[in-house]
């Protein structure tokens, strides 16, 4: 293991005060750490792209681990400390800085890559919704694991019959696995964010065959706008949707939650076909 100074050192050294307004929450545990960086799997080797390395402590877990990381960071304050890391395995880490909302990552690499990081809530939010979103199926990325607060990696990994099933649970579950790798206390965080947080796994699954993402967006859109409602109410607006719940054999007054993913996929792939 590379001697590097304890993440501490490094953020008063550089001057790295957490920023609340970039969402900066530190993980300095290194046990943690390299727990996290485990997540993805054997990663020797493995190109990985990390957003949001701040200080660094994840991005050190991930080059002990032997992966090669691309790592995209938008407060250039840690880019000294960021480098240093570099230094210490050389080759293994390139940094570019710049917001990863207006970055499309695939043109970064030639070859399928890891996806880690551990984002302020709203930019994570936005990036895995975009990550899963593509029409193109498998993605370029061969796995997601990413921090969310404990309440969103909930909604990701939800099943039916629960209130926090819905359209993030459809699109992370429809052609990914999702799994709930590990949850995280709080005061794991510096400063301690208000909430409870949780890393979410996400592996791409062959696409069921058929099926526009666009059609799944609208459908699930529809039905859980107005999750409260019957599908025959809440599914009216959206053309052809009624006859196919017919066809399909189910009951418009369900309600859109107690509809399995599968159900909601093969709604789609109907009015797909349908045009
Ligand atoms: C929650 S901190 C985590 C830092 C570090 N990965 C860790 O685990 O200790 C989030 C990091 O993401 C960076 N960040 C926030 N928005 C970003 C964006 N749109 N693009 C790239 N980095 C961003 C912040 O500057 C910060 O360093």
């Amino acid at each position: 293991m590379s001697e590097l100074p304890p993440l501490r050192e490094v953020i008063a050294r550089h001057g790295l005060a957490a920023s609340k307004a970039l969402g900066q929450n530190f993980l300095l545990d290194e046990q943690l750490l390299a727990r996290i960086a485990a997540i993805p799997g054997p990663l020797r080797d493995r190109p990985v792209l990390e957003v949001g390395p701040g200080p660094g402590g994840l991005t050190r877990a991930l080059l002990r681990a032997g992966a090669r990381v691309t790592a995209i960071e938008m407060d250039r304050r840690c880019l000294p400390a960021l480098a240093e890391l570099g230094e210490a395995f050389p080759g293994q880490l390139t940094v570019i800085e710049g917001d990863a909302l207006k970055l499309d990552p695939a043109n970064l690499f030639s070859e399928p890559y890891a996806i880690v990081a551990n984002l302020p809530y709203n930019v994570g939010t936005a990036l895995f919704t975009g990550w899963l979103s593509g029409e193109a199926w498998p993605p370029r990325w061969s796995s997601l694991t990413l921090m969310f607060q404990q309440e969103v990696a909930q909604r990701i990994v939800a099943t039916p019959d629960s209130d926090a099933f819905g359209r993030l649970a459809i699109l992370a579950q429809w052609r990914s696995h999702a799994r709930l790798a590990m949850k995280v206390h709080r005061s794991a965080f510096t400063p301690p964010p208000k909430v409870m947080s949780a890393i979410v796994h996400v592996t791409p699954e062959e696409a069921p065959a058929g099926v526009s993402m666009r059609w799944l967006e609208r459908v699930t859109e529809a039905a859980f706008g107005q999750r409260r409602k019957m599908l025959r109410q809440s599914l009216k607006a959206v053309p052809g949707a009624l006859k196919t719940l017919e066809l399909l054999g189910i009951d418009p007054q369900r309600r859109a939650e107690t509809l399995e993913v599968d159900d909601f996929v093969a709604i789609a792939r109907a009015l797909t076909l349908g045009g």
